[in-house]
């Protein structure tokens, strides 16, 4: 099947736009690459400090420069029970590493910060900078520049695109991504979320909330929502930096096992060293980034990816926006419905035939790149495919030609909905994400007063007070990565479903999050420009009327012009959400972090050593801070 002409044509527009900082990248991928072992440019003092504590037979591969070295950069802590698993993982991978004449070095960890621990906490305003963190922590391990290849183990939220973005700065290195695998099924996230509702309205016991929470959350591995940790493991899929089908197969399984060993092994076979070189900046390409795009609308992934695949992207030198993930979604068919898109957990979903069987219903109407780089080379169809385990013999076999479950997975012929029902919407109070996937039709248009919170604290405050049974939209501003640094809402969610239950029209705008995992109340997030770059947040009062249509794409305050620019902005005091939980040591990250449209970066798009590059088509950056608003502004005047 012919390419669709939206997936060229979205395409052939992010080439365009990326030209300038995409050709600056690749130079730079370039310029660090080495003939031979990337350690040889080390001095014999550096080398013999870079393996001095390592056993006799490993010191004598490095010693010799000749064999590759691979970098093991980790994120594993007890906090993430998807992380948790990786705690044995490196002796497996240095093992196997070994058995094939290589070796391999534990260059680092990185941090992790659980979503769910910090959900509705103050540690949740640190949640987003941690992403640039985990970059900023992979390129301290990677710049011992002793490596050839990595292995990135990471499964979580802002983890994997962390690990990415810090990989992708080292673009002349091959990648793999080397994930835990989910939990078992438990509780089941809807009873969970019936459980929650029904403690928000005080009808069940802190004891029964309890017992459910720990039923569902219940042991080792990724939580079973589709949240962003578990999107994150379908983009990988996606873009070919997986073993195929290695992202929800159970932790402490042979069959985990074999996976990782397999791919410690793809990654010594990948360097320049093996003949079959496969560096991460040339698998993270334009088309590879349409085609995550792509898998995350198909599959109803999490909204955060359109702040961190919009980074991800940058970090390669591709610029993309929000208008691109707009009109994929419009063509793409939404072909799973996975908790909170549906009832199903990830383990059902992978049984019915997973990530495997959407990349080929995709690839095969149309909707997805196929002749794309990745770890097993070139053509994206190689990793329609799911791993067995015969005795100790790891294969695979062709993802399953039909459905399991036609209720959770749906061939491209019979879709769940004719679009991935994740839209951009926009009008005055300016350009915002809305995921509508998981939110009934009837709820997809409200129009209501305005009610306007500074926090999301102030919000329950009213609602526990009773003055929210009514029909409202919500403005939670002062939420957007300037502010406090850009945290998931998610708590609010039973709240609101309980008044959308009793018949309420409620809705959300805000500048800032949710989680992955929020869903069934209609909410614009992400808003852009955020109320402290001057966006329009700040001039709506309360009792405003607020329309918000998911159909028409619009986010209006329904105000006589004249009133609206006669107002002045809203101001708060965000002193309480800079001090504490260690929020003082990311006050640089508030001052330098780009719009959310830009991803929320605080790094710079590449640009040539010796000129600066628009951030946008006519947008000359001039000395604008990369990703500042000042240029957005220029993209976002409705
Ligand atoms: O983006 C996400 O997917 C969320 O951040 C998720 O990782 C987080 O853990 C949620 O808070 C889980 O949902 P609950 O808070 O409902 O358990
Ligand atoms: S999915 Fe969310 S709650 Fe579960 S381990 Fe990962 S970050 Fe924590």
């Amino acid at each position: 099947m012919a390419l669709h002409s939206v997936v060229q044509a979205v395409t052939d527009r992010i080439v365009k736009r990326s030209r300038p900082s995409r050709g600056a990248y690749l130079a730079h991928l370039d310029a660090a690459r080495v003939q031979g072992v990337q350690r040889s440019t080390l001095s014999c003092t550096n080398l013999a400090h870079g393996f001095a504590a390592f056993p006799a037979n490993d010191k004598l591969k490095l010693k010799e420069t000749k064999k590759p070295s691979i970098a093991i950069v980790s994120s594993y802590n007890d906090m993430l029970s998807a992380h948790q698993p990786f705690h044995y993982f490196p002796e497996v991978i240095k093992q196997a590493v070994r058995d094939v004449g290589a070796v391999a070095q534990f260059a680092g960890g990185t941090p992790a910060m659980c979503d769910g621990v910090t959900q509705g906490q103050p540690g949740m305003e640190l949640s987003l900078f941690s992403r640039d963190t985990i970059a900023m922590s992979t390129a301290i391990a990677l710049s011992h520049n002793m490596f050839d290849a990595g292995l990135y183990l990471g499964v979580c939220d802002k983890i994997v695109p962390g690990l990415l973005i810090g990989a992708l700065h080292f673009g002349h290195l091959p990648a793999i991504f080397v994930p835990a695998g989910p939990m078992t099924s438990g509780i089941s996230n809807k009873e969970k979320a019936r459980i929650r509702q029904l403690y928000a309205q005080g009808k069940a016991t802190r004891e029964e909330l309890l017992e459910c929470e720990m039923g569902s959350y219940h042991g080792a591995g990724t939580c079973t929502f589709y949240g962003t940790a578990n999107s994150n493991q379908v983009l990988m899929e996606f873009m070919g930096l997986h073993m195929p089908g290695a992202a929800f197969i159970t932790p402490g399984t042979p069959l985990r096992d074999a996976l990782t060993v397999a791919a410690s092994q793809r990654a010594v076979a990948i360097t320049q060293q093996n003949g079959n070189y496969i560096p991460v900046g040339h698998v993270v390409d334009e088309k590879s980034i349409v085609n995550a795009v792509v898998g995350l609308l198909a599959t109803g992934g999490s909204t955060n990816h359109t702040l961190h695949l919009v980074a991800i992207a940058r970090a390669a030198g591709i610029v993309i926006d929000w208008d691109d993930f707009n009109e994929l979604s419009a063509v793409v068919p939404l072909l799973a419905r996975i908790y909170p898109n549906g009832d199903a957990d990830v383990n059902h979903f992978n049984a019915a035939g997973g990530p495997g069987f959407v990349m080929r219903e995709l690839l095969d109407a149309g909707l997805l790149h196929e002749d794309v780089n990745t770890i097993l080379g070139n053509g994206l169809r190689a990793h329609c495919a799911e791993p067995f385990l015969d005795d100790d013999k790891l294969y695979w076999k062709d993802s399953p030609a039909v459905s399991g479950d036609l209720d959770v997975l749906r061939p491209a012929s019979a879709p769940f909905a004719p679009d991935g029902g994740m839209i951009l919407v926009k009008g005055n109070l300016g350009r915002a994400v809305m995921k509508v996937s998981a939110v009934k039709e009837q709820h997809r248009v409200v129009e209501a007063p305005a009610l306007t919170f500074n926090s999301q604290e102030d919000f329950m405050h009213a609602y526990q007070a009773g003055r929210l049974d009514r029909d409202f939209v919500a403005v939670l501003r002062f939420q957007g990565p300037r502010a406090n640094g850009m945290p998931e809402l998610h708590a609010l969610t039973p709240a609101l479903a309980n008044l959308q239950d009793a018949g309420r029209h409620v809705a959300l705008v805000t500048d800032g999050r949710m989680s992955g995992a929020s869903g069934k109340v209609p909410s614009a997030i992400h808003v852009s420009p955020e109320i402290l770059a001057g966006g329009p947040l700040g001039l709506v009062r309360d009792g405003d009327i607020i329309r918000l249509d998911a159909g028409m794409g619009t986010l209006q305050a329904l105000v006589p012009d004249a009133v609206w620019h006669a107002r002045a902005q809203a101001t708060a005091d965000m002193s309480p959400s800079h001090i504490g939980m260690g929020r003082e040591l990311f006050s640089m990250f508030r001052h330098v972090v780009g719009p959310a449209e830009q991803g929320a970066a605080t790094f710079p798009l590449p640009s040539p050593m010796s000129t600066t590059v628009p951030l946008h088509e006519g947008v000359d950056s001039g000395d604008i801070m990369p990703g500042s608003d000042e240029d957005f502004l220029v993209k976002a005047a409705p």
